[in-house]
């Protein structure tokens, strides 16, 4: 069983398959619950009321009715927004619910707490990992287009059984742990340099664990080729700031891909934006997503894809419980390139030139949301 702090290897022997978007995604885990035949398990930042929690929920419901054991581990605060009819049909059908640190006024800062992992488990057989909730922003039935931009992966194989355990191990604990604020000394299992149907669970227990982060920074600095990074709130920290750096100074194709001006928060993306000049001036190139909000998280370096609920930002890292899959598969590899190629198409390219000939309200927005993302982390400092 796991224990905080575990670190998962690497496995071999599994089956990746990314999928675009909730029209894709949602119909794939609906039928994969439709066909559970022991158990299923669903851990989520965000769900609320709507066309897709609804079918989420009959989903649920409908396993539950036919014996299947149905566990739902959600955020306490990302799920305010699924009432009390919801909650109370899922109990009545027998689906196990526990809430993941609930909002107290005595918790002070403890309340930044938050489970922000996405993950659903079929017979501990399927994981599917990513970044969406069941919000209709990531799916509307009707539609075939999502109003975000969204990926999440199947897997099959042994590493399914690494997914059950974290679940499992989370399930137990939801927040009789005391989360620390300074990081545990983990030592990371090799990254292969190649194979087939490689997986690894990598995950993050707020500061005190973060093998999530140091597998990225690790992975940034042996990149030989390209560094693709996707993800809708960049803030990211100095440590990774400055490994995009150093890879695009080595010659290293270093792109970012970020939300353009459709976010659900501007402040962040204003915030992030003052980290723009360094890394342009060191040859990173920065491309704003268009169509319409770009929620996914996923890294590519070389071959190696690391995808899930990881923003890699500092408030996810201080606080979050994430995961996401990494892989070493040719294939997975080269559909996270197509998708990575096809979003950098619909992008806006900001350059140097553009960035400096913004106008003086964009630059008073970028300064003000900037100062007040530093004074926060420094109060958090302070505080720690
Ligand atoms: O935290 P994420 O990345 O799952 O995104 C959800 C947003 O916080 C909703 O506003």
């Amino acid at each position: 069983m796991a224990s905080r702090g575990t670190i998962y290897p690497w496995r071999a022997g599994n089956r990746f398959e990314l999928l675009l978007d909730g029209a894709v995604f949602f119909p794939r885990m609906l039928a994969a619950i439709a066909a559970a035949a022991q158990q299923v398990e669903v851990e989520l930042y965000l769900i609320e009321d709507g066309q897709c929690s609804e079918r989420l929920v009959d989903a649920l419901c409908r396993a539950a009715a036919r014996g299947v054991r149905v566990r739902g581990l959600f955020d306490a605060y990302g799920a305010a927004g699924l009432a009390v009819p919801a909650r109370e049909r899922l109990l009545a059908a027998g689906v196990e619910l526990r809430w993941y640190n609930p909002l107290r006024w005595r918790r002070g800062v403890r309340n930044f707490h938050r489970d922000h992992r996405k993950l659903v488990l079929v017979d501990g057989r399927l994981a599917y990992v990513g970044g969406t909730g069941a919000t209709d922003e990531f799916w509307l039935p009707s539609e075939s287009r999502s109003p975000w931009h969204e990926v999440m992966v199947e897997v099959e194989g042994p590493l399914v059984g690494d997914w059950q355990q974290l679940f499992e191990h989370q399930w137990r604990a939801r927040f009789a742990w005391r989360p620390r604020h300074q990081p545990l000394a983990l030592s990371l299992p090799d990254c292969p340099p190649a194979g087939l149907g490689l997986g690894r669970v990598a995950y993050a227990d707020a500061a005190q664990h973060r093998d999530i982060l140091l597998s990225l920074l690790r992975a940034l600095r042996g990149a030989r080729q390209r560094v693709w990074l996707a993800t809708p709130y960049f803030l990211p920290t100095w440590k990774i700031r400055r490994a995009l750096r150093r890879a695009a100074a080595r010659g290293v194709e270093v792109r970012l891909l970020l939300a353009g001006r459709h976010t659900d928060h501007p402040p962040v993306r204003f915030a992030g934006q003052r980290y723009y000049p360094k890394l342009l001036k060191a040859g990173v190139r920065i491309f704003e997503y268009q169509p319409r909000f770009l929620h996914l998280k996923m890294v590519l370096v070389d071959d190696w894809v690391s995808v899930g609920s990881c923003n890699f930002d500092h408030w996810n890292l201080r606080f979050n419980l994430d995961a996401n899959v990494e892989a070493l598969d040719p294939g997975f590899t080269q559909a996270v390139a197509a998708c990575f190629i096809e979003d950098f198409a619909v992008s806006r390219e900001i350059t140097l030139d553009d960035w400096q000939q913004r106008p003086w309200w964009r630059r008073a927005q970028q300064r003000l949301w900037g100062w007040l993302d530093r004074l926060a982390v420094n109060l958090l400092d302070r505080w720690r």
